[in-house]
């Protein structure tokens, strides 16, 4: 993981160089502009949210950056790689979690990796030792013979960001990652994210959960597909002279979402 993130930092100039750039993005769903010229940038070891209620835009932010669909403008790049004109190196340096479950939940948890793992090219060796790395990583080095089906939600979720961590992604985006968590099971994700990114690897975190924002290096409110404010929570809270982040957020986007 260090490694992947360090070779991509040093690919560019210093470590400012973000991994993960967006610059002036738009789309539209027909006459519905989703994103209006949005900015986001992440660098290595630097976890952000992207804090938004709903309709704001997130789903289709990170359904730009998993290249489901391209921009109508503006540039995506990752560890370097402009997503349009390099896809596959750009989505080669992503791990996601989605906000919807998608694993097999008739497959071991192991096969759900292994799959994963195969789709990204990595031969068998080095997959095993992939695999239990992210298993123990996230706390399930004895469940990879368990069938999906039969663990708890959070275990899932568990799986699922092991699944995203297979390859080495030097970033990470969770898309609503913790919803469906009781507060024990959500904790414990928020924790282990804050973790990897204290190894470098570069976290963005849509959430509509303010509370989840707090614990972020920056956050990014997003409203209407246009970012409002980009800085750390404290920040954004004297900004707005309210007394917490959950006061700014609501001022800020006029009381559109709250949690
Ligand atoms: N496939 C689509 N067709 C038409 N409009 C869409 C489509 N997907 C999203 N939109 C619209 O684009 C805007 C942004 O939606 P998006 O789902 O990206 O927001 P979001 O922040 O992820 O919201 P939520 O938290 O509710 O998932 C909304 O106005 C939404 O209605």
């Amino acid at each position: 993981m260090r490694e992947a993130a360090t070779q991509a930092t040093t690919a560019g100039i210093g470590d400012v160089v973000p991994l993960l750039e967006l610059h002036a993005v738009r789309k539209s769903y027909g006459p519905r502009e989703a994103l209006r010229g949005v900015s986001v940038a992440v660098a290595r070891g630097e976890f952000v949210a992207l804090l938004g209620p709903n309709g704001a835009g997130k789903s289709t932010l990170f359904q730009l950056l998993t290249g489901l669909f391209n921009a109508d403008a503006g540039r995506i790049a990752v560890c370097g790689h402009d997503i349009r004109d390099d896809p596959v190196g750009a989505l080669a340096g992503i791990g996601v979690v989605f906000q919807q479950a998608t694993l097999d939940l008739d497959l071991s948890v192991e096969a759900n990796l292994k799959f994963h793992a195969r789709l990204h090219g990595l031969g068998k060796r080095h997959a095993r030792a992939r695999i239990d790395d992210a298993l123990a990583r996230v706390g399930l080095a004895g469940r990879a013979s368990d069938p999906v089906r039969e663990l708890s939600g959070g275990n899932r979720r568990k799986v699922e960001l092991a699944r995203a961590l297979v390859h080495e992604p030097a970033v990470l985006l969770m898309d609503e990652a913790t919803v469906g968590l009781d507060p024990a099971s959500r904790r414990q994700l928020l924790d282990e994210v804050l973790r990897l990114r204290d190894r470098g690897v570069a976290v963005l975190w849509a959430t509509h959960l303010v509370d989840e924002a707090e614990a972020a290096d920056r956050v990014v409110v997003l409203h209407l597909g246009r970012v409002l404010a980009d800085g750390p929570p404290d920040a954004l809270v004297h900004a707005a002279g309210t007394a917490t982040l959950a006061e700014a957020f609501l001022r800020m986007t006029g009381g559109a979402g709250i949690a």
